[in-house]
């Protein structure tokens, strides 16, 4: 009777604040939040003393951190709309000229009109289209190429540039439909930007928990601002480049698919959707697709290194892929997308890596938009939430054994299909704001993957240690520098490769 009587109690005086950390005035928690380990890693730590959602003050904002899949789906999906705002931050600020992005722009009807362009454009090339596999394809060909010519010289590589520049070409052939040779000048000053940018923008960075700090000199601050200042200088040739030669018959790319829908917009005198009222300016443009390339190359690259890693910790997981691999594909021919069906241990890996090591820990920030709440929890507007996605998918209560590296978790008991033993699995995020990269993502992954073990083991050199599974947290959690041995597996020379490329994927 007593509890019922609480109960009812607690009903009558409406949702409750969730637990919350400690706060002073003008630091807010910070106190509370010093710990040797990345923040996802200490949030998930501070459930023990504050429970699974509970709040905390960064500087003067109040922040809402979400533990487990249940309130992370009350806030992506069943209150996608109430939660589906950004804060704006300085260094977001910088990096996209006040939120005229997708990423980091404020949920409005200009947000929601550039991302309805940008998934059109996506599709168009997306699954079924022969065009983008036949772009991933050709990387993946320079990819195993390199690798080759490594394993003839006898040399271990650190793959990391030579995945960077794998992905930002897949990237720059959907945005501008251009590629780079490597060592291109171009390509070069594009990928010190942009690890210029990934190394200072919203990183720990107390600029933007405490705005003021602006006044006084800051090196990150000023390093970012000429990174986005060359990458901007690059987007804006690519845009006039586009607007010179348009054609309203043919769209090429992302850039084009975004002029065309600025002039139908400006044409249209009579519609709803006008040039001014959705907002397509040319910030707007540019500012979209810098976020392509910003979200698209640094999180695709960084879970192929994390499943390189994780494919040399464990070789027998590699070899079942590679049995997989010669049974269903053979050697005869390069794999493709039509063959994702068939290959359920690849792609539970693939599952597996993003589960183990989600690259965006912490999503991105959402904000809610007006006075809601999170289970009994009270929210108030303009809160901001942080959805820790590290927690979600080592949660003790549903995964067995959630520090083990197990594809298996992924498959049925036949270990013929794939499944998704839990729901508290979100590697892409849901809702409104989901990951607008997704498929392009996984299609990626499974082919660059597939093509590099049909071809090599992989491996580290003779007496080098076995690289760190930690990790090191950025703007995404990226595993450490180390050096790979990529030993052809038997019958896979230089010449085979070419000419199995020359065979598939030219024709
Ligand atoms: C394996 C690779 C990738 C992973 C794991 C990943 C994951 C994510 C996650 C977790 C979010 C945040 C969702 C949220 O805040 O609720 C996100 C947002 C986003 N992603 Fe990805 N992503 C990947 C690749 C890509 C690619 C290739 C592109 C572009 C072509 C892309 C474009 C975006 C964009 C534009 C957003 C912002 C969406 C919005 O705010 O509306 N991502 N991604």
């Amino acid at each position: 009777l007593l509890v019922v009587q609480l109960k009812l109690k607690m009903s009558r005086r409406g949702p409750q604040e969730p637990p919350h950390l400690p706060a002073l005035p003008v630091i807010g928690s910070l106190l509370s939040l010093r710990s040797p380990h990345p923040p996802h890693v200490h949030f998930k730590e501070l459930q023990q003393k504050y429970g699974q959602t509970y709040s905390l003050m960064m500087g003067s904002h109040s922040v809402i951190i979400v533990n487990q899949h249940t309130h992370a789906k009350e806030v992506l999906l069943k209150k996608g709309k109430t939660f589906a705002g950004r804060p704006r931050t300085v260094t977001t600020d910088i990096l996209t000229r006040d939120g005229k992005d997708i990423a980091f722009g404020d949920y409005s009807a200009t947000w929601r009109f550039h991302r309805k362009i940008v998934h059109g454009a996506l599709c168009m090339f997306g699954e079924g289209s022969a065009s983008i596999e036949k772009i991933i394809c050709a990387e993946a060909q320079s990819l195993c190429a390199v690798l080759s010519e490594a394993a003839a010289a006898g040399l271990a590589l650190d793959l990391s540039p030579e995945l960077t520049r794998a992905v930002t070409n897949v990237v720059c052939s959907l945005c501008f439909n251009s590629t780079y040779c490597r060592g291109d000048p171009e390509f070069e000053g594009m990928l010190h930007y942009s690890q210029g940018i990934v190394d200072t923008v919203a990183k720990d960075s107390l600029v933007d928990i405490f705005p003021w700090l602006q006044i006084f000199p800051n090196a990150n601050l000023h390093l970012l601002k000429q990174c986005v200042s060359v990458r901007d200088k690059l987007l804006q040739k690519k845009y006039d480049e586009h607007k010179a030669d348009y054609s309203d018959h043919v769209q090429r790319d992302l850039l084009d698919a975004l002029v065309r829908a600025k002039r139908s917009a400006e044409n249209n005198n009579t519609a709803e959707i006008s040039a001014e009222s959705v907002g397509l300016s040319e910030d707007h443009l540019l500012m979209t697709v810098g976020d392509i390339f910003g979200a698209g190359v640094e999180t695709t690259t960084t879970v192929l290194k994390w499943a390189i890693t994780y494919l040399i910790h464990y070789p027998q997981v590699q070899r079942c892929i590679q049995e997989e691999l010669d049974s269903k594909v053979g050697g005869d021919r390069s794999p493709q997308l039509s063959d994702r069906g068939s290959l359920p241990y690849l792609e539970a890996t693939i599952r597996e890596v993003l589960r183990i090591r989600p690259v965006a820990p912490l999503l991105i920030p959402h904000v809610a938009l007006s006075d809601t709440s999170i289970g009994d929890f009270a929210v108030r507007k303009g809160t901001r939430v942080i959805i820790n996605l590290w927690s979600l998918h080592h949660d003790e209560r549903e995964w067995r054994n959630p520090e083990l590296f197990d594809p298996g978790r992924f498959l049925n008991s036949e270990g013929t299909g794939l499944t998704i033993p839990s729901p508290s699995y979100l590697p892409f995020g849901a809702g409104l704001r989901v990951c607008l990269g997704e498929a392009l993502a996984k299609m990626e992954l499974f082919l660059f993957l597939s093509w590099i073990l049909q071809r090599f083991t992989l491996s580290v050199p003779p007496g080098h240690s076995l690289p760190s599974l930690e990790g090191k947290f950025g703007v995404v959690l990226q595993p450490v520098k180390y050096k790979v041995h990529a030993m052809p597996r038997p019958g896979w020379d230089r010449n085979k490769c070419q000419h199995l490329f020359e065979m598939n994927c030219l024709s």
